[in-house]
């Protein structure tokens, strides 16, 4: 929800906290595909406002989730995974990810504790190293599969990677020291006001939301060329009182074999879709939801910047 529509629905203006050392700003979260960006966001926001699944490049937009306490507000910026682009697709997204890494009062940049580093997080470094003006804090991810001899061991090759303010090992899975990543951004945050009221949590549209909901339950569920050839888009939602949404949605592939897997066997793998991210998005929605689903070609989609513009990913904050 951007701040217009936030207004709109609460014309009071929210509540804003006013404790005089409040604390307020901006972190990036980036890193590899799969460093476990988005996974750490829901811990920390103690529930899923970002999709995740262990295909690399889950993360389409960059968006940001608010995280207000009596003491602070971080607005966390989640980021496509950097990497090394083979369509314009991956290009939009390495861009939008880059560029969130200006202007912001920290950075946080995640390695994968239980694997080497490797010349992709090299790369990475690099990019946070030339952000100026921004704190920096190394989230050694994912230390539930590393032993502690592995950790210390990452530890010190993350150390040649970046001059850091602070460096955490933690599990976003089991939460341990989540907890002591954000007291230091806390304490690397500059004070100032609250800058989004208390209980907004995301400045992402409902409809890309929902529309990012729908698109996980396909990344979890197919694997190979499919989960990177689907784009999805809410064409209408609307609201039936008393308490039932009624979703329609595209789901976009490249080709008519992808739309063939995507259907299944007499309908059974939408089926499948549709029901899993019903349920998601009733917890989401806090309401009954009709959702239907259909499946349309448009042939080599992630190599027209039109339509990937279109879907808005890579766009955001
Ligand atoms: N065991 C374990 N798995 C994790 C942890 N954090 C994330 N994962 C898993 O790692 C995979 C990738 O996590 P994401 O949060 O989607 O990673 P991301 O960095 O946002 O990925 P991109 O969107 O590709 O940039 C998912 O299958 C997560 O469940 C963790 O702390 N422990």
């Amino acid at each position: 929800m951007d701040l217009d529509a936030y207004f709109a629905e609460n014309p009071m203006g929210g509540s804003f906290p006013t404790n005089p050392d409040f604390k307020s700003g901006f972190v990036t979260l980036v890193g590899r595909p799969n460093a476990g960006k988005s996974t750490l966001l829901n811990t920390i926001m103690g529930k899923k406002i970002a999709i995740t699944s262990n295909t690399a490049q889950t993360t389409r937009h960059r968006f940001r989730a608010v995280h207000t306490t009596d003491d602070m507000q971080m607005i966390i910026v989640d980021t496509p995974g950097l990497h090394k682009p083979q369509d314009a697709l991956g290009e939009e997204l390495n861009t939008s990810a880059i560029k969130a890494l200006e202007d912001v009062d920290v950075v946080a940049m995640l390695i994968d504790a239980s694997k080497p580093i490797g010349r992709g997080d090299e790369w990475v470094a690099a990019q946070v190293r030339a952000a100026k003006g921004s704190a920096k804090i190394c989230v050694l991810s994912k230390s539930d599969l590393a032993s502690d001899a592995e950790i210390s061991a990452q530890r010190e090759a993350a150390e040649k990677l970046c001059d850091w303010d602070a460096m955490v090992a933690l599990s976003a899975e089991t939460g341990r020291n989540v907890d002591a990543f954000v007291e230091e951004v806390q304490f690397l945050l500059p004070e100032g006001p609250a800058w989004f009221p208390a209980d907004m949590e995301t400045d992402q549209p409902l409809e890309v939301m929902v529309a990012e909901f729908i698109r996980e339950k396909i990344l979890r569920n197919f694997f190979d060329e499919v989960p990177h050839a689907i784009g999805v888009a809410v064409e209408e939602m609307e609201f039936e009182k008393p308490n039932l949404y009624r979703i329609y949605a595209v789901i976009y592939v490249e080709r008519d074999s992808q739309k063939g897997i995507i259907i299944g066997k007499r309908g059974a793998a939408i089926k499948r879709i549709g029901t899993e991210a019903r349920k998601d998005l009733e917890l989401l929605l806090g309401a009954k939801v009709f959702l239907d689903l259909s499946v349309k070609v448009r042939k080599n989609w992630r190599r027209d910047a039109n339509q990937i513009r279109r879907f808005g990913y890579g766009e955001g904050a």
